[in-house]
Order: structure tokens, then sequence, then C-alpha cells
């Protein structure tokens, strides 16, 4: 996608292609489309993290609790998103043994006991052995840290999500 394309889509053309780079946060993605015209593709990225930044914890929390779990209800009732549902593939998610869906289903109920939000983590960048041994360690952090983490997660996430959108509609420019 060119800039020019990027800088003149009203909002709902916006949405069709940027409503889900933040994990069922299209609000994320209403508010940033105020920031046009974007001098770069990163310059549109950037907004999206100030935006999150900018967000009290609360807000941030929120973010979190709008992912599925890795491996979870929805992976196995196929109601993820196209995106996730990419990403929990692509790290191996949909393919474990008996044994390793019972430990990430349990982790992941003992992290959400412990902090009230989902652990988030980039799926794409890991794989389910990575997952599982993320989950082991960070489950002994702190709440603060935590949600430190899990939001730096959200923004590689999004950051490959972007690559998608804009390579797919322009995969000539190397
Ligand atoms: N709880 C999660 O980490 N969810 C996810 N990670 C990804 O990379 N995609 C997801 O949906």
């Amino acid at each position: 996608m060119d800039l020019h394309t990027l800088n003149t889509l009203n909002y709902e053309e916006f949405f069709e292609h940027f409503g889900n780079i933040v994990e069922k946060c299209p609000l994320i993605s209403g508010a940033v489309w105020s920031r046009r015209p974007f001098s770069s593709a990163l310059e549109l990225e950037s907004s999206v993290y100030e935006f999150i930044d900018s967000l009290p914890s609360s807000g941030q929390e929120g973010i979190l609790r709008c992912h599925p779990d890795l491996a979870g209800k929805e992976l196995i009732s196929r109601t993820l998103t196209q995106e996730s549902m990419k990403e929990q593939n692509q790290a191996g998610l949909t393919s474990l043994s008996q044994s390793e869906r019972e430990t990430l289903t349990l982790l992941n109920s003992q992290y959400k006991l412990k902090f009230g939000f989902p652990f988030v983590i980039c799926a794409k960048m890991s794989d389910k052995n990575k997952i599982i041994e993320a989950l082991r360690s960070r489950i002994q952090n702190d709440r603060v840290e935590e949600l430190g983490t899990g939001i730096a997660e959200v923004k590689k996430i999004c950051h490959l999500r972007l690559q998608d959108i804009f390579f797919k509609t322009c995969p000539t420019r190397l």
C-alpha cells in the first residue's frame, strides 16, 4: 500500500485494513486514523505505540484482556481471528500433544488468576516450547513488570501484522 492510498482511506476503509493490528482493539485504529497524513508506515506504527503508551494501566490491561489464550478455547472452537489463527498455527500451537495442551491450559489459568489478564507473547517470533518456557518464567514476575512485558509483546504482534498488510499489498517493493 503506498502512502497516498494510506492517507486517503476514509475511516471505514482504514478499519478494513488496520482494524485488527492490535487483537480485537479496533478502537486504537479508529483513534490513530485521526493522526493522518502519515509520512511513512513507520509513523503509523509509532502513532499506534504512542496511543497505547498514553493509556492508563487499566487501559493497557484492557488491551491484554482482548487477547485470546494461546491454544485456548477460541483455538479449539475455531473462533480465533484470522491473524491470531495464523500466528498460533505458525508457533505450532495447533499440533500440541495432550500433555503440552494440558500444561499450557494450566499455566494460562494460573497466570490469569495471578494477574487478572492473560499471558501475551508474540507467537510468530516464538514456538510452543519457548512459549511454555516463557510462561513458566514470567508467571514469577510481579504485576507491573508483566503489564509492561505484555504490552511490549502486543507491539511486536502489531509490528508483524502491519508488515503483513504493507507487504501483502505491495509485494513487489522488497
Ligand atoms: N495470548 C496471546 O499471546 N495471544 C496471541 N499472541 C499472538 O501472537 N497472537 C495472539 O493471538
